[in-house]
């Protein structure tokens, strides 16, 4: 047991899942070849306990159990995101909205830098060079058509820009490639990217890079969410804690991991070398057999880990797992960080689990909208002009704009404002010109230009809302009759019959 608490602890969260009832023990053999991935994914498709693999067939040395799962939705009425709330010190019946905020709270807070510690457990162990064999270790085969065992889809690549002046922490998958080899993707925005073609452009031949499994849930959340370029994730993640991240110097290079680490990669990412990567089983939900695309190639000079390591795996696809819940949910959030320090009248983003965040939802102040004196279409276009031009928005292929009345992670009430709020076409505003995101089939495998447009604001505000606001009355049992009447009702419910009301 690690002294510190759940959000700064991969294994004290993985006891508070315990705690929570959130976690499945499962102490019977259990084959790393789909089988792991398998049931991670029937978790995600009935929100069920997180699976905790203690019997990995092949393991050994202590590499290692699996944990799937970690940012699943559960269906426990009032704790739905206690998984992703305990990742942020949050009480296990926080909403999204509050995960958000607290994921956004250090966005104008001077960072507070990392602590580095001389050793810890992460050191426990160690194999290098030659003795370096992946292909000996129980890999995960995470879909049956993916194109090699993506060892990474849960841990934390780490890198630095040519002056060390920043840090970026990112959630990037990865397939092992060699023995001491693996291939990710990190296409453009990606920061990864961006820092790998700023050294390109220096003439350096390689990168060095860590890649760090099981860190603290905070630093996993940080590294799934599009900080703005520039802004070092351990500082960032330090504000937000209130204390600074333990980190210990990797052996082979000077990049900093989390000293609490499961494991850990050293090594470098090659500027030049590249190999096939992927298909690989999509947030989206599919995967297109036999299309692979090329990756940059990451070389391991040696592994560190804990006794009895534990390799978290995102066992991506249909809704509902960390791609949604942790992707999805945090670039809605900075969009609606975005929005507000560019002064519009957005006050909450959601990303429904059913666009597999391919569309954000922003609930517009519509008070501060009127003294706009604007229209749909000049406010639609306003807030895509924005959005779909910064880093954030970049895998969103929709914008929903919904007033006050509207319950954004309700996906009735959002469903109910789109299809009768917005007139298709002429309540549209459509981007043709901005980067689009290849990875959503209808435009990687659809029919335009895989990469730009294909980007839509649905204004599903109606035109009185931006003049003298709501004129209707909503024809549901809380807004349709008086109160005394919907006493009354509520108090002979169960006398009549019916079944007892969920709060
Ligand atoms: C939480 C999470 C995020 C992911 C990913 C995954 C998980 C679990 C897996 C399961 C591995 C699936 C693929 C999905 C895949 C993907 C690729 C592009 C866009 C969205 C997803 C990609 C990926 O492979 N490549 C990539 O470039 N970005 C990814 N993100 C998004 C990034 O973590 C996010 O964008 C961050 O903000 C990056 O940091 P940065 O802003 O650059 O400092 N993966
Ligand atoms: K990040």
């Amino acid at each position: 047991n690690d002294p510190e608490p759940a959000h700064l602890s991969f294994r004290s969260f993985i006891n508070a899942l315990r705690e929570d009832g959130d976690l499945a023990d499962i102490e019977a053999p259990i084959d790393p070849n789909l089988q792991a991935a398998a049931i991670t994914r029937l978790v995600y498709e009935t929100d069920d306990k997180a699976p905790f693999f203690h019997n990995i067939i092949g393991a050994k040395d202590g590499l290692w159990r699996i944990l799937g799962a970690p940012g699943g939705v559960r269906k426990t009425p009032g704790h739905q995101y206690s998984r992703l709330a305990r990742h942020v010190a949050l009480p296990p019946t926080a909403s999204l909205h509050e995960i958000q905020d607290k994921m956004l709270s250090a966005t104008h807070l001077p960072p507070i830098e990392p602590e580095i510690v001389a050793t810890g457990p992460c050191k426990e162990n160690s194999i290098e060079g030659d003795d370096i064999d992946l292909w000996s270790l129980p890999l995960p085969q995470i879909h049956q058509s993916d194109g090699g065992k993506y060892v990474q889809t849960f841990g934390v690549h780490i890198l630095q820009n040519l002056d060390g002046s920043w840090t970026n922490w990112s959630i990037s998958r990865a397939m092992v490639h060699d023995k001491n080899k693996l291939v990710s993707l990190a296409a453009n925005p990606q920061h990864i990217r961006l820092i790998h073609d700023q050294w390109a452009k220096e003439g350096k031949k390689e990168i060095p890079w860590a890649l760090a499994f099981g860190v603290p849930p905070t630093a996993a959340m940080a590294a799934s969410m599009p900080l703005p370029e520039g802004v070092s994730d351990p500082g960032y993640v330090g504000a937000m804690c209130g204390e600074a991240m333990k980190m210990v110097k990797c052996d082979t290079n000077d990049i900093l991991v989390p000293a609490n680490s499961e494991i850990v990669f050293e090594g470098t990412l090659s500027i030049e070398e590249t190999a096939k990567e992927g298909p690989f089983g999509e947030m989206h939900g599919y995967t297109f057999p036999g299309k692979s695309i090329i990756g940059n190639v990451h070389k391991i000079t040696k592994i560190t880990y804990r006794n009895n390591a534990i390799l978290p795996i995102s066992s991506c696809g249909r809704a509902t797992d960390e791609t949604h819940t942790m992707l999805g949910l945090l670039a809605a959030a900075r969009i609606r960080q975005v929005c507000q320090d560019a002064g519009l009248p957005i006050i909450q983003t959601s990303c429904p689990w059913f666009a597999h965040a391919t569309w954000t939802v922003l609930k517009v102040d519509t008070t501060k909208l009127r003294a706009l004196k604007t229209t749909g279409k000049e406010f639609a276009k306003k807030v895509g002009d924005l959005v779909f031009n910064v880093k954030a928005g970049f895998a969103m292929h929709r914008l929903i704009l919904v007033g006050e009345d509207i319950d954004i992670y309700n996906d009735k009430d959002v469903l109910w404002a789109f299809t009768t709020r917005c007139r298709p076409n002429l309540d549209e505003v459509f981007f043709e010109e901005v980067l689009g995101f290849r990875l959503i089939p209808f435009m990687g495998y659809g029919n335009g230009d895989p990469v730009k447009g294909g980007k839509v604001v649905s204004d599903a505000l109606l035109p009185v809302e931006f003049t003298t606001g709501q004129n209707w009355e909503t024809c549901n049992f809380k807004n349709a009759y008086p109160q005394s009447v919907q006493d009354q009702v509520l108090k002979d419910w169960e006398s009549f019959g019916f079944a007892k009301l969920q709060e």
